[in-house]
């Protein structure tokens, strides 16, 4: 009986309505002229001659340490591709090029995307193409990945076997903000919270830093394989740094991405930003296939860097991406412990078809080869789900080189790894290297589920989580390091504790002043239907109700603070597109769009 409801209940409220998606895309070919759909990226002409054979000094840059703000040379996709072509014919044998290339050891290897996008002509015809699992690994001797003998620094750096607890900072609420003296002058802040600058106490004094608790990478990482962190015990940033606004935000399923993805909504909004918004004011950018350009609202070929922020959900293709975005824009995205993302993934994608049938995540566990098939659409939010957002094979198989390139890879193209255990310190870290205001980068959760919502994991399931997510925790292991790197580099572990303070102040403060119960609240609680998230899967998802009698500048202020996702994507649609969303709307399409959030 259970089963039969749960069955009815997903099928009615799912978001992995692939078929939808491809009639989302399909309709709005028919709309939309003046798309282009993607090419086969092997037709991608090469790049120049010049761009191709680097000076030597060039590629030695490219083997330094990395410097703070320098941004290592993007990898190129063109260059790629056209290598991809000959390697078309290993297709199918993952094993056989990876054991070629592990022999060459003078060689530098770089990582690629699947190349196999779907065929968007499929798309016209309502098929849905097969996609192919296949890992391509192209060497290339003139990129930026290091020399043989840090070929296995990740495996004996982390241990794999090693538990991490998450220490979940979604219940914390606070503070107040920092002044901001080398604000760019073109900056306006037509609301947000300027009418409640006289209502925060001021600023807290900087006093000594308690040591730094334990953290999970502690139990990781031994102290000595970090950088010890130099305090600058400045809060303003220098005269030189100018806000970034040209940004492209990795959406990461399950990792804290619908609060991230607010605050550059927020970001957005307040300054007149442009965001690259799903055609047809869908929820999604062409997610579960690789993004293309196609998928973008108003994209017109050919033309540079035409929207200032891109934050959907999408399966990352760089080619296509910096297509809309350029290269120079600020890349980054936020990870999450694989073990925690796939407890949550598995509530919130329990329609799914690897998880529809298993009772609970402990039966899929032990026996995924009866719940999995590798080969469905919807098979990614069950294993792997960060390295196949990433736009790698979810499927591959684990071998050292393999993480080792596609690290390299990541972060050739990213300039910032945020890990969801620790959002604040990837809140300040984000701010600081965005030249931001700390409001700017102050949040509520969102997407978050009840309690009820939540199931207690085991050691034995941990471990059993981390073994089927290899690929995923491996990532994590990196980037958990490479992000307190990062902070050491750019801050130093006593400013950021000082700012992590002065956040969670800011945020509690916030609380006071917005939030009718202080925090989040059950679904069935929320008062007004356009503050209600979406409730998907068996996940109760927390929604906010606020306070009454707020005055406008206020509400506003805090409207934007707890907007979920797909309405406020639905408002910046209509915001960018009036006319198009009209005529949507008219047809009664727009209106139910946070119905039915496609995957
Ligand atoms: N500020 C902050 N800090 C830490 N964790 C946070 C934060 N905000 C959201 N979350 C948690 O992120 C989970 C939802 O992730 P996403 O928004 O990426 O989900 S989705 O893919 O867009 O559906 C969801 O995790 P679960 O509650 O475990 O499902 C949220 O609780």
């Amino acid at each position: 009986m259970v089963q039969i409801f749960e069955k009815l209940h997903y099928t009615s409220n799912c978001r992995c309505d692939f078929r939808q998606n491809q009639l989302d895309l399909q309709e709005s070919r028919g709309n939309e002229n003046s798309f282009q759909f993607q090419v086969n990226p092997s037709s991608i002409p090469l790049h120049s001659e010049r761009e191709q054979n680097r000076t030597t000094q060039d590629k030695e840059n490219r083997l330094l340490p990395k410097t703070a703000g320098k941004k290592r040379p993007a990898m190129r996709p063109s260059m790629a591709f056209d290598k991809a072509k000959l390697l078309d014919a290993s297709w199918g044998s993952e094993e056989d090029p990876w054991q070629k290339m592990l022999s060459e050891e003078r060689e530098m290897l770089q990582v690629l995307h699947e190349t196999n996008q779907p065929d968007p002509k499929n798309h016209s015809t309502g098929k849905i193409p097969v996609r192919n699992q296949g890992a391509l690994i192209i060497t290339d001797n003139m990129n930026y990945i290091g020399t043989t003998n840090t070929r296995s620094f990740l495996i004996q750096e982390a241990n794999p076997t090693t538990g991490i607890i998450a220490k979940d900072q979604n219940s914390e609420v606070w503070g107040p903000q920092r002044s901001h003296a080398s604000r760019d002058s073109t900056r306006t802040k037509p609301w947000a919270f300027a009418n409640l600058r006289d209502k925060m106490p001021s600023a807290v004094a900087l006093t000594k830093v308690p040591n730094r608790p334990t953290q999970p990478e502690e139990i990781i990482f031994s102290k000595g394989q970090r950088t010890s962190g130099a305090s600058i015990p400045v809060l303003s940033h220098p005269a030189t740094c100018k806000p970034k606004t040209r940004i492209v935000f990795l959406k990461v399923h399950k990792s804290a991405s619908s609060t991230v993805m607010n605050i550059l909504f927020r970001f957005g909004e307040t300054h007149d930003l442009t965001f690259a918004l799903p055609v047809n004011g869908a929820s999604q950018l062409y997610y579960p296939f690789y993004f293309t350009a196609a998928s973008v609202e108003g994209y017109v070929p050919g033309k540079d860097s035409q929207f200032d922020i891109m934050c959907h959900h999408m399966r990352f293709f760089e080619p296509e991406v910096a297509k809309v975005m350029g290269n120079t824009s600020f890349y980054f995205a936020i990870l999450r412990n694989p073990v925690y993302l796939m407890e949550s993934s598995f509530n919130y994608y329990k329609g799914t078809s690897s998880f529809a049938k298993a009772k609970s995540l402990e039966e899929f566990l032990n026996q995924t080869s009866r719940f999995y098939n590798a080969s469905a659409r919807d098979s990614p939010y069950a294993k792997n789900l960060m390295t196949f957002d990433f736009g790698y094979n979810n499927n591959g198989n684990f071998f050292p080189k393999r993480i080792q390139l596609t690290v390299r890879a990541i972060e050739a193209k990213f300039d910032l790894l945020l890990i969801s255990e620790y959002f604040d310190e990837s809140m300040v870290l984000l701010k600081k290297l965005l030249c931001w205001d700390l409001d700017d980068v102050v949040s509520f959760p969102l997407n978050s589920r009840h309690n009820s919502s939540k199931n207690h994991l085991s050691e034995s399931t941990i471990e059993q989580i981390k073994n089927w997510n290899k690929l995923d925790w491996e990532l994590y292991v990196h980037f958990n390091r490479t992000f307190w790197e990062k902070i050491d580099l750019h801050i130093g572990q006593e400013l950021m504790q000082q700012e992590v303070k002065l956040l969670q102040q800011r945020r509690k403060q916030l609380a006071e002043i917005c939030l009718q119960e202080g925090g989040g609240i059950a679904p069935k609680m929320i008062k007004d239907r356009e503050l209600a998230p979406l409730q998907y899967g068996k996940a109760k998802i927390l929604g906010y109700n606020l306070k009454d009698g707020l005055d406008n500048a206020t509400r506003q202020m805090c409207q934007s603070l707890v907007t979920p996702e797909l309405q406020y994507s639905k408002l910046l649609y209509r915001k960018q597109f009036p006319k198009k969303a009209l005529k949507l709307s008219n047809s009664a399409r727009l209106a139910n769009l946070h119905y039915r959030r496609t995957v």
